[in-house]
Order: C-alpha cells, then sequence, then structure tokens
C-alpha cells in the first residue's frame, strides 16, 4: 500500500484511506455532506417556517392545524442529522479497521526490508519509530480532519447563502475574518507536530527507563540494587522536559483558538444586531432571524474551534506524511524478506581479503585489513579481546552490513554478487545475545530452517533438551515465555540450548557459534563439546568464545587484536609460539589451579 519513493503529503492520507476503504469512504463522505447542510441550512429554514407558523397561528391569522407540518419537518431534520451521525461513526470505524488491515503489512514490509544499518542508526532509527508507532491513527486524524473541514465549509457556505439573501455585508465580514484563521491554524499544526516530534526523543528515553522501572526483565535486579528511586528521577527529569515542551505549543494553540473563537463571537453579536432593525420594520420575519442567528453562532461555533483543530491535524498528518515519505525512500536490501532457498549452495571456501569497516555514523575502524581464508569441513576460532570485533566477523559475513571495503569471498566469489535467498540459507548463527520466542517450543525450533518441518525432536535431542521437553507439560508443543496462554518459561540456559537446536535444525553448511555455551553449566557445556564433533560432522563451524578451553577443538584458531589477525595456528602451535593467545589461555588456566 505504502509506494517506495513516492513523495507524499497531506492529502495522500484521504487518498491513502480511499484505497483500503472505497464504499466506506464515499459513504462517510457523502453522509457528511449531508449531515452539514441539515444542521445548517436546512435546520434554518424549517427553524423559520416553524418560528412563523407558531407566531402567525398565536396572532389568529392561521388555524391551529398548519404548525404540524413546521413541526414534523423540524423533528425531521433534527432526528434525520443525529442518524446521519450514528451512520458516520459506523462509516469511519470501518474505514479505520480496512485501512489497519492494508497498512500495518505494508508498514512492517518496509521495516522488516531496510538496510540493517538504518536500524543501528540513532537518527533514522527515531524517524522509523515516529512512522511506525501508530501509522493508523495518525492517517485516520487526517482523514477525520479532511472530512471535518469539508463539513464547516459546506456549513459555512450554506450559512452564507442564508446570509446573503438578507444582508449581504455580514456575509462578507465573516469571509475576510476566516482567512486569517484558517492560514494561522495550518502553522499552527505544523508547530505542534514538530514539538511532537522533538518531545519523541524525550518519549522513547522515558518508555525505556519505565521499562527498566516496570519491566518483568529487571525484576531481581532492581530489588537487589534498590535502584528504582534513582532511576525514577531520572524519568521524572525526562518526562518533565518532554511535557514542558508540548506544553509550550498547546498553550499557545490554546489561547489563539480562545482568541479567534471570541473574535468570531464578537462578529455573530454583530450580525445578530444588524438584523433585528429589518425585524422591527417588518423586512424579516422572526422566524428567518432566529433561524438566521442560530445557524450562524452554530457555525461561528465550528469555525472557531473544530476549523482550527482540522486545520491543525491536517498539517499535522501533513508532517507525518513527509516522515513517511522519508521512511519508504530509506535504502533496503534486495530480498531482504525472501526465505533462505530451500537448497544451500555447496560450501568450499570462505576469505576475507584486506576487509575494513567502520559502523555507519563512526569514525572507528573495527576491521582494519582483516584476511583469513576457512575451508569447507573444518573448525575455526576466533579469539581476541571485547570489542576486537568477532562479533562484526559475523554480522559482515551473513550480510548485514554490505559496506566494507576489502573483498569477502564465497567459493572465491565475492559476497555481494549472492542473491540473498542464497546468503541465508550458507549460515545459521547461534548469537550471542540469541532471540527468545515465546510461541510453541517446537516452532521455536522450526524457525532455524523453515523448510525442513517435523525434525523439531531430532534438533531438540542433539542439542540436549530432552530433559527439558519432558519437564514441559505439553512436550515440544508447549507456548515458552509467559505471554501466551500454558506457556512455560525457561532458565537462560535452557533458551540457549533451544537457540542451538534452532541452528541444528537448519541445513546451512557453514554453522555460526558466538559463545554459545555462555549460559550452560560446566556439565552440559561440556557434553556439548564432547558432542560437538558428532554435531557439527560435515559443517564448516565459526566458533566464538572467551572459553579457550573449547577453542582447543578448533582446527585453526584466529586471534584478533587492533582489527586484523595477529597470530593464526592450532591450540599447540599457538602455545609453543608464545604470543597474545597463549597468554590468554595461561591467564585464564590460572584460574583452574
Ligand atoms: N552498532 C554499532 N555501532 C557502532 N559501533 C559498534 C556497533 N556495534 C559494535 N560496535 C563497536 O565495534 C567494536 C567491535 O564490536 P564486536 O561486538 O564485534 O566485538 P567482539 O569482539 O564481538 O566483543 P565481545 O567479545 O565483547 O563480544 C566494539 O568496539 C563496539 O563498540
Amino acid at each position: 500500500m505504502i509506494e517506495i519513493n513516492k513523495n507524499y503529503r497531506s492529502f495522500d492520507a484521504l487518498k491513502l484511506a480511499l484505497a483500503a476503504s472505497p464504499v466506506c469512504m464515499v459513504t462517510d463522505i457523502l453522509l457528511s455532506v449531508t449531515q452539514s447542510i441539515m444542521q445548517t441550512g436546512a435546520l434554518a429554514l424549517v427553524t423559520a417556517d416553524f418560528v412563523d407558523t407558531a407566531s402567525a397561528i398565536l396572532k389568529g391569522v392561521r388555524p391551529r392545524n398548519d404548525i404540524y407540518l413546521p413541526l414534523v419537518l423540524l423533528l425531521v431534520t433534527l432526528g434525520v442529522t443525529t442518524i446521519i451521525g450514528a451512520l458516520i461513526q459506523l462509516a469511519s470505524s470501518r474505514t479505520r479497521l480496512n485501512l489497519k488491515r492494508r497498512l500495518i503489512p505494508s508498514v512492517v514490509k518496509i521495516y522488516a526490508a531496510l538496510d540493517y544499518r538504518h536500524i543501528e542508526n540513532n537518527t533514522s532509527w527515531e524517524l522509523i519509530s515516529r512512522v511506525s508507532r501508530d501509522p493508523v491513527n495518525s492517517i485516520m486524524e487526517g482523514v477525520e480532519a479532511y472530512i471535518q473541514s469539508l463539513k464547516i465549509i459546506i456549513s459555512l457556505a450554506s450559512v452564507l447563502i442564508l446570509i446573503v439573501t438578507r444582508v449581504w455585508w455580514a456575509a462578507i465580514i465573516i469571509l475576510i475574518f476566516s482567512a486569517p484563521m484558517f492560514w494561522l491554524s495550518v502553522r499552527a499544526g505544523r508547530k505542534v507536530y514538530q514539538a511532537g516530534r522533538e518531545a519523541e526523543k524525550f518519549n522513547r528515553r522515558t518508555e525505556y527507563l519505565g521499562d527498566v522501572l516496570t519491566g518483568r526483565d529487571n525484576v531481581d535486579e532492581r530489588t537487589l540494587f534498590g535502584y528504582s528511586d534513582e532511576i525514577n528521577g531520572k524519568w521524572q527529569n525526562l518526562y518533565e522536559a518532554g511535557r514542558k515542551l508540548q506544553l509550550r505549543v498547546t498553550a499557545r494553540m490554546f489561547l489563539f483558538i480562545k482568541g479567534s473563537s471570541l473574535l468570531l463571537v464578537l462578529i455573530s453579536l454583530l450580525v445578530a444586531l444588524t438584523l433585528i432593525g429589518p425585524v422591527l420594520t417588518g423586512q424579516m420575519t422572526a422566524g428567518w432571524f432566529m433561524g438566521i442567528v442560530s445557524a450562524v453562532f452554530g457555525m461561528i461555533q465550528k469555525l472557531g474551534f473544530q476549523m482550527s483543530r482540522s486545520l491543525e491535524s491536517i498539517s499535522r498528518v501533513g508532517e507525518y506524511m513527509k516522515d513517511l515519505t522519508a521512511f519508504a525512500a530509506m535504502s533496503q536490501t534486495k530480498d531482504a524478506l525472501t526465505e533462505p532457498d530451500a537448497e544451500p549452495i555447496e560450501f568450499k571456501s570462505l576469505e576475507f581479503r584486506n576487509v575494513c569497516f567502520r559502523y555507519p555514523g563512526s569514525e572507528r575502524l573495527v576491521l582494519d585489513g582483516m584476511s583469513f581464508k576457512m575451508e569447507a569441513g573444518r573448525h575455526y576460532a576466533f579469539v581476541g579481546k571485547n570489542g576486537a570485533g568477532k562479533t562484526t566477523i559475523t554480522k559482515l559475513l551473513t550480510g548485514l552490513f554490505p559496506q566494507y571495503q576489502g573483498e569477502i569471498l564465497i567459493n572465491g566469489k565475492e559476497l555481494r554478487e549472492y542473491s540473498a535467498s542464497a546468503v541465508k540459507a550458507l549460515f545459521s548463527v547461534v548469537y550471542q545475545d540469541f532471540a527468545r520466542y515465546y510461541i510453541p517450543m517446537k516452532d521455536n525450533i522450526a524457525l532455524g530452517d523453515l523448510h525442513r518441518k517435523g525434525n523439531e525432536m531430532e534438533a531438540a535431542h542433539l542439542a540436549g533438551l530432552d530433559e527439558t521437553v519432558n519437564s514441559l507439560n505439553h512436550g515440544l508443543d508447549t507456548p515458552l515465555g509467559k505471554i501466551m496462554a500454558g506457556g512455560q518459561d525457561l532458565s537462560s540456559g535452557q533458551w540457549q540450548r533451544v537457540a542451538i537446536a534452532r541452528s541444528l535444525n537448519s541445513r546451512a553448511p557453514v554453522k555460526i557459534l558466538d559463545e554459545p555455551t555462555s549460559a550452560l553449566d560446566p556439565i552440559s557445556e561440556s557434553l556439548l563439546y564432547r558432542d560437538f564433533e558428532r554435531l557439527m560432522l560435515g559443517k564448516t563451524t565459526v566458533f566464538v568464545s572467551h572459553r579457550l578451553g573449547s577453542t582447543k577443538l578448533a582446527d585453526e584458531i584466529l586471534v584478533i587484536g587492533s582489527g586484523r589477525i595477529i597470530e593464526r595456528g592450532t591450540h599447540d602451535e599457538l602455545m609453543a609460539a608464545n604470543g597474545s593467545y597463549a597468554g590468554m589461555f595461561e591467564a585464564q588456566r590460572g584460574w583452574y589451579l
């Protein structure tokens, strides 16, 4: 539904709603127009007729029975206006639902395909959160504002037509005073959205601190460290700053609306006063006087308050549309949404040739001339200090950051030349901060390779999850976590095994394991290492670990420092070389002696 590289303007809110729900939108607009004519022009006419007939009856000029028709017309006008109001609400809520059905998947699709660097960058992340936070309401606010403005314009036109037939100059005065109000309202709306944008930064931070204060994840540390007051103070400071910003604009807006409403009330009084003359001289009937005056007052109220509000909303949706335009124009990863190929390509080798990389928005080179080669079927381990760049290498390998210099070659061919689906099929990763999906255990494991459903039990068994599965109420079908009904939570180590099972379920020939045993108990960890050869038979593995005992399993250890490989070899070779690796290994071994 959202088009890439389209320049969205505020009016496009209407077009989007019309595309999502044409019947309801057209019904809404037609009913709204009818309602505004009924509420103003038609009501003024039937009121005039009713009052004039009643006064003629009181004077004895007309028979009593003549009152019935004007009375019925008056009641019908009021009744129909109310019914139309209810129908408009119905049509509008249907439009909202239809828009939601079409818009949300479209926003999610763009979101999911965005280049990974936008997610990591603060500025673009703020834009992404602004757009994706509540797209349906943001757009519907504009749609309703347009329809509201149309209603006001129709009301204004029908009242003005009535006034022109009696006191033409009053109509001109109302028009002249309304024009600057329109303009000011548009400006005010823009200011409010821009202030909202500033306030959004505060909102995101207060939301995060709110999570820290109330979220389930931090409950243990929160209780133990007793930091609630400290964080609460920070939360309040941020909240206050955001609130003051918003308040300043809202107060200005309020004064503006109130001031202009007062002005318009004065104009209506003027119109009413000038109409008294023709009534007294008999040029205008009392009924027409009442009809016109009540229509003018009703319309002035709308003009003063609703019109300012609607124009404000229209310019706000205009600003939202600018954000939407920028969001839809953000670079996307080609084929980001494609599934991995059903059959991975045959893997032969992987090579980094003089690769340099810095994260977007950062000056520091994390990889600085990184070169190494890996052959199929062998096991490799990356070791190095915290922040040396081990995880970064795995991110580059899996295509998350294509903006590197140098070459990354798979089977001798540049990584960027492969389709995303081929790269996805080639690697499976157990991430350091692996995901926990609050869905059944079986689905958690199946996500590792959606082409290969039905092998979840085997993968669970290989990952040492038999006991865990048996302890769950419904075995593999038990929802994990506490979100779904009947869900059971797991320990960190059990969750990590689920992530390992996910990887084992995949047929990817290259397994990347980034600290895969950090949450496992010593027995489980050594069992995993014992079975490592069997589990990874025929696979190429890239192991990232600080536990140097585990790196002994690797055919080759690559030590990273200063953004490049500083040592490489088997455990024995590196120990004999007595360099960096040997230093790290001895430091760790010291603790076990
Ligand atoms: N999104 C990012 N933006 C900017 N810099 C980043 C980003 N992610 C990581 N870095 C920086 O890149 C460097 C390498 O990080 P990386 O996670 O690859 O290190 P690592 O060797 O895996 O560390 P550890 O052993 O602690 O897991 C670090 O200095 C880190 O600060």
